[in-house]
């Protein structure tokens, strides 16, 4: 993945339609990367966003964490936006947290939150 900046986008399933508007009032800014996500994530916004160039992995409990953690270990993603439901226990929890640890690893911008994401994309609008 070459010049263009690659963002993962990931949300659990309480914090998918945030996501999901969440893209669609940046989407001039996502429209100038390339995206990786998880496959229920990125089906969600493509149906407000279906011009987006969206890559779509596995499901997260079905590996898709751990193949946007590869990416983020092999250089090919810069920037993740995950957002994180802290109220609902996952069978996948293990997952998650292998992801959070390799963004750090790598230190490439990690926001899990809304709040942290549009100062991220804020950032980049300027
Ligand atoms: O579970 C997830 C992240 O941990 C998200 O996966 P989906 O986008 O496939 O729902």
């Amino acid at each position: 993945m070459a010049d263009r900046k690659c963002l993962a986008l990931i949300a659990h399933d309480q914090k998918k339609d945030d996501l999901a508007a969440f893209v669609k009032a940046n989407e001039a800014v996502f429209a100038t990367c390339k995206i990786v996500a998880t496959g229920t994530t990125g089906g969600r916004v493509l149906d407000v966003c279906p011009g987006l160039d969206i890559t779509r992995l596995k499901s997260g409990p079905l590996g898709g964490d751990q193949q946007i953690g590869a990416l983020i270990a092999t250089g090919d993603v810069d920037c993740l936006i995950f957002f994180v439901d802290p109220l609902t226990p996952m069978p996948h929890d293990v997952d998650v947290k292998a992801l959070m640890r390799l963004a750090i690893v790598y230190d490439i911008p990690m926001a899990l939150n809304r709040a942290t994401a549009e100062e991220l994309i804020a950032f980049r609008r300027n």
